[in-house]
Protein backbone atom coordinates (compact mmCIF):
# COMPACT_ATOMS: atom_id res chain seq x y z
CA UNK A 1 0.00 0.00 0.00
CA UNK A 2 1.62 3.55 -1.31
CA UNK A 3 -1.08 6.13 0.28
CA UNK A 4 0.43 6.68 4.05
CA UNK A 5 -3.27 7.71 5.26
CA UNK A 6 -4.74 4.12 3.89
CA UNK A 7 -1.61 2.70 5.84
CA UNK A 8 -1.60 4.48 8.95
CA UNK A 9 -5.30 3.77 9.56
CA UNK A 10 -4.63 -0.52 8.91
CA UNK A 11 -1.78 -0.61 11.15
CA UNK A 12 -3.28 1.18 13.81
CA UNK A 13 -6.54 -0.91 13.65
CA UNK A 14 -4.56 -3.72 13.42
CA UNK A 15 -3.10 -3.26 16.67
CA UNK A 16 -5.80 -2.35 18.45
CA UNK A 17 -7.32 -5.45 17.72
CA UNK A 18 -4.10 -8.00 18.02
CA UNK A 19 -3.99 -6.00 21.35
CA UNK A 20 -7.23 -5.60 22.77
CA UNK A 21 -9.74 -8.37 21.11
CA UNK A 22 -9.40 -11.83 22.51
CA UNK A 23 -10.62 -15.35 22.17
CA UNK A 24 -12.31 -14.48 25.90
CA UNK A 25 -14.10 -11.66 24.39
CA UNK A 26 -17.66 -12.35 24.27
CA UNK A 27 -19.35 -8.75 22.89
CA UNK A 28 -17.19 -6.33 21.09
CA UNK A 29 -18.10 -3.16 19.65
CA UNK A 30 -17.47 -1.89 16.17
CA UNK A 31 -17.58 1.70 15.10
CA UNK A 32 -17.60 3.45 11.77
CA UNK A 33 -16.01 5.08 9.12
CA UNK A 34 -13.07 4.28 6.55
CA UNK A 35 -10.41 2.82 9.75
CA UNK A 36 -13.26 0.58 11.12
CA UNK A 37 -12.75 -1.58 8.17
CA UNK A 38 -9.23 -2.46 8.96
CA UNK A 39 -10.56 -3.48 12.08
CA UNK A 40 -12.89 -5.59 10.54
CA UNK A 41 -10.32 -7.25 8.07
CA UNK A 42 -8.20 -7.41 11.12
CA UNK A 43 -10.93 -10.03 13.13
CA UNK A 44 -11.58 -11.82 10.15
CA UNK A 45 -8.08 -12.62 9.79
CA UNK A 46 -8.22 -14.30 13.31
CA UNK A 47 -10.60 -17.46 13.49
CA UNK A 48 -10.89 -17.46 17.60
CA UNK A 49 -12.15 -14.72 17.54
CA UNK A 50 -15.40 -15.53 15.52
CA UNK A 51 -17.16 -16.40 17.85
CA UNK A 52 -17.59 -12.96 19.41
CA UNK A 53 -20.70 -11.03 19.00
CA UNK A 54 -20.08 -7.65 17.21
CA UNK A 55 -22.35 -4.71 18.11
CA UNK A 56 -22.14 -2.55 15.35
CA UNK A 57 -22.38 1.60 15.84
CA UNK A 58 -24.34 2.25 12.28
CA UNK A 59 -25.16 0.91 8.99
CA UNK A 60 -22.25 0.79 7.78
CA UNK A 61 -21.14 -1.26 10.35
CA UNK A 62 -23.81 -3.56 10.75
CA UNK A 63 -22.84 -4.23 7.06
CA UNK A 64 -19.22 -5.05 8.04
CA UNK A 65 -20.02 -7.32 10.74
CA UNK A 66 -22.86 -8.83 8.67
CA UNK A 67 -21.00 -9.41 5.28
CA UNK A 68 -17.96 -10.85 6.88
CA UNK A 69 -20.20 -13.32 8.46
CA UNK A 70 -19.70 -12.51 12.19
CA UNK A 71 -22.56 -12.34 14.77
CA UNK A 72 -24.12 -9.45 15.34
CA UNK A 73 -25.74 -7.72 18.42
CA UNK A 74 -27.52 -4.60 19.71
CA UNK A 75 -27.27 -2.68 22.96
CA UNK A 76 -30.71 -3.71 24.17
CA UNK A 77 -29.60 -7.76 24.30
CA UNK A 78 -26.01 -6.72 25.40
CA UNK A 79 -25.42 -4.21 28.07
CA UNK A 80 -22.18 -4.86 28.32
CA UNK A 81 -19.65 -5.04 25.65
CA UNK A 82 -16.26 -6.25 26.49
CA UNK A 83 -14.49 -3.59 24.28
CA UNK A 84 -15.23 -1.35 21.73
CA UNK A 85 -12.75 0.06 18.87
CA UNK A 86 -13.95 2.84 16.62
CA UNK A 87 -12.02 5.89 14.67
CA UNK A 88 -12.42 9.83 15.28
CA UNK A 89 -11.79 12.60 13.77
CA UNK A 90 -10.04 14.37 16.35
CA UNK A 91 -8.18 13.40 19.30
CA UNK A 92 -6.32 15.73 21.54
CA UNK A 93 -3.76 14.90 24.72
CA UNK A 94 -6.63 13.83 26.79
CA UNK A 95 -7.92 10.95 24.57
CA UNK A 96 -11.20 13.67 24.07
CA UNK A 97 -12.20 13.02 20.56
CA UNK A 98 -14.27 14.87 18.27
CA UNK A 99 -16.47 11.86 16.50
CA UNK A 100 -19.29 12.10 13.97
CA UNK A 101 -17.18 12.69 10.60
CA UNK A 102 -19.74 9.77 9.19
CA UNK A 103 -22.72 11.18 11.10
CA UNK A 104 -22.87 7.98 13.36
CA UNK A 105 -22.31 10.01 16.60
CA UNK A 106 -25.48 8.73 18.56
CA UNK A 107 -24.60 5.28 18.22
CA UNK A 108 -21.52 5.43 18.55
CA UNK A 109 -21.76 6.98 21.63
CA UNK A 110 -24.19 4.28 22.69
CA UNK A 111 -21.63 1.67 22.16
CA UNK A 112 -19.04 3.37 23.92
CA UNK A 113 -20.69 4.02 26.92
CA UNK A 114 -21.31 0.19 26.73
CA UNK A 115 -18.06 -1.11 26.83
CA UNK A 116 -15.49 -1.45 29.66
CA UNK A 117 -12.70 -0.50 27.29
CA UNK A 118 -13.38 2.07 24.62
CA UNK A 119 -10.61 2.20 21.83
CA UNK A 120 -9.71 4.74 19.49
CA UNK A 121 -7.88 4.20 16.00
CA UNK A 122 -6.68 6.75 13.60
CA UNK A 123 -4.65 7.86 11.12
CA UNK A 124 -1.86 10.91 12.42
CA UNK A 125 -3.69 13.35 10.77
CA UNK A 126 -5.97 13.00 13.79
CA UNK A 127 -3.57 13.90 16.44
CA UNK A 128 -4.04 17.39 18.09
CA UNK A 129 -2.91 19.29 21.16
CA UNK A 130 -6.24 20.87 21.50
CA UNK A 131 -9.89 19.40 19.67
CA UNK A 132 -11.18 22.06 16.53
CA UNK A 133 -7.50 23.00 15.51
CA UNK A 134 -7.02 20.06 12.97
CA UNK A 135 -10.80 19.18 12.44
CA UNK A 136 -12.01 22.78 11.53
CA UNK A 137 -15.19 21.46 9.72
CA UNK A 138 -16.88 21.52 13.14
CA UNK A 139 -18.16 19.36 16.33
CA UNK A 140 -21.36 17.43 14.96
CA UNK A 141 -24.36 18.02 16.44
CA UNK A 142 -27.08 15.45 15.99
CA UNK A 143 -30.13 17.51 16.35
CA UNK A 144 -34.26 16.25 15.94
CA UNK A 145 -35.34 17.52 11.89
CA UNK A 146 -37.80 20.41 13.26
CA UNK A 147 -35.61 22.17 15.64
CA UNK A 148 -32.56 22.68 13.60
CA UNK A 149 -33.28 26.19 12.99
CA UNK A 150 -33.71 26.81 16.64
CA UNK A 151 -30.76 24.94 17.58
CA UNK A 152 -29.00 26.59 15.56
CA UNK A 153 -30.39 30.13 16.87
CA UNK A 154 -29.42 28.20 20.36
CA UNK A 155 -26.23 27.55 19.68
CA UNK A 156 -25.54 31.27 18.42
CA UNK A 157 -27.15 33.03 21.55
CA UNK A 158 -27.34 30.13 24.78
CA UNK A 159 -23.98 28.94 25.30
CA UNK A 160 -20.98 30.48 26.73
CA UNK A 161 -18.45 29.44 23.42
CA UNK A 162 -19.17 31.19 20.76
CA UNK A 163 -19.84 29.39 17.15
CA UNK A 164 -17.33 30.39 14.29
CA UNK A 165 -19.39 28.82 11.63
CA UNK A 166 -22.58 27.00 12.37
CA UNK A 167 -23.88 24.34 9.12
CA UNK A 168 -26.34 22.02 8.64
CA UNK A 169 -25.02 19.03 7.17
CA UNK A 170 -26.12 18.81 3.51
CA UNK A 171 -25.96 15.38 1.58
CA UNK A 172 -24.09 14.02 -1.56
CA UNK A 173 -25.74 13.26 -4.51
CA UNK A 174 -28.80 14.14 -2.89
CA UNK A 175 -30.76 17.75 -3.04
CA UNK A 176 -31.07 18.14 0.95
CA UNK A 177 -29.55 17.40 4.65
CA UNK A 178 -27.77 14.32 5.86
CA UNK A 179 -30.28 12.55 7.93
CA UNK A 180 -28.46 10.10 10.33
CA UNK A 181 -29.67 6.25 10.69
CA UNK A 182 -31.44 7.56 13.89
CA UNK A 183 -33.64 10.12 11.41
CA UNK A 184 -32.26 13.09 12.48
CA UNK A 185 -29.95 15.90 11.15
CA UNK A 186 -26.47 17.21 12.04
CA UNK A 187 -25.35 20.98 12.52
CA UNK A 188 -21.44 21.08 12.26
CA UNK A 189 -20.34 23.92 14.51
CA UNK A 190 -17.07 24.94 14.77
CA UNK A 191 -15.96 26.71 18.01
CA UNK A 192 -11.75 26.80 17.36
CA UNK A 193 -9.97 25.71 19.64
CA UNK A 194 -11.65 23.82 22.76
CA UNK A 195 -10.16 24.89 26.22
CA UNK A 196 -12.69 22.56 27.97
CA UNK A 197 -14.64 20.37 25.52
CA UNK A 198 -16.12 18.17 28.25
CA UNK A 199 -18.37 22.00 29.18
CA UNK A 200 -18.69 22.95 25.31
CA UNK A 201 -20.64 19.19 25.82
CA UNK A 202 -22.78 19.71 28.47
CA UNK A 203 -23.84 23.36 27.38
CA UNK A 204 -24.89 21.89 24.10
CA UNK A 205 -26.77 18.62 25.83
CA UNK A 206 -29.22 20.78 27.61
CA UNK A 207 -30.11 22.59 24.33
CA UNK A 208 -34.00 21.24 23.47
CA UNK A 209 -33.27 19.35 20.34
CA UNK A 210 -30.07 18.29 20.51
CA UNK A 211 -30.13 14.81 20.46
CA UNK A 212 -26.48 13.94 20.64
CA UNK A 213 -23.33 15.49 20.22
CA UNK A 214 -19.77 14.51 18.77
CA UNK A 215 -17.56 15.27 21.40
CA UNK A 216 -16.35 12.01 23.58
CA UNK A 217 -15.19 13.90 26.23
CA UNK A 218 -12.89 11.04 29.09
CA UNK A 219 -14.41 7.64 27.25
CA UNK A 220 -11.08 6.34 25.01
CA UNK A 221 -8.44 4.51 27.30
CA UNK A 222 -5.81 4.62 24.33
CA UNK A 223 -5.91 5.75 21.07
CA UNK A 224 -3.34 4.23 18.23
CA UNK A 225 -2.38 6.59 15.59
CA UNK A 226 -0.94 5.04 12.38
CA UNK A 227 2.22 7.30 11.52
CA UNK A 228 3.62 8.71 8.47
CA UNK A 229 6.63 6.70 8.80
CA UNK A 230 4.94 2.97 8.72
CA UNK A 231 4.87 3.18 13.24
CA UNK A 232 2.20 2.87 15.61
CA UNK A 233 1.83 5.89 18.32
CA UNK A 234 -0.05 4.95 21.23
CA UNK A 235 -1.64 7.37 23.42
CA UNK A 236 -2.96 6.59 27.02
CA UNK A 237 -4.39 7.88 30.23
O1 LIG B 1 -17.04 9.24 13.91
C1 LIG B 1 -17.05 8.63 12.87
C2 LIG B 1 -18.27 8.41 12.07
O2 LIG B 1 -19.36 9.07 12.60
C3 LIG B 1 -15.77 8.09 12.34
O3 LIG B 1 -15.23 7.18 13.25
C4 LIG B 1 -14.84 9.24 12.08
O4 LIG B 1 -15.45 10.15 11.18
C5 LIG B 1 -13.51 8.77 11.49
O5 LIG B 1 -13.69 8.23 10.24
P1 LIG B 1 -12.51 7.69 9.36
O6 LIG B 1 -11.99 6.45 10.02
O7 LIG B 1 -13.15 7.41 8.01
O8 LIG B 1 -11.47 8.77 9.27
Amino acid sequence: MSNPIEEGKKLAAYQAVDDYITADHKVVGIGSGSTVVYVVERILQKPELKHIVYVPTSFQSKLLILEGGLTLGSVEQYQEIDVTIDGADEVDEELNAIKGGGACQFQEKLVAEAAKKFVIVADFRKKSKKLGTEWTKGVPIEVVPMTYKSVMKSIATKLSFKPISSKLRMAVNKAGPVVTDNGNFVIDTHFGALEDPAKLLRELKLLTGVYEVGLFCNMAEKAYFGEENGSVSILSK
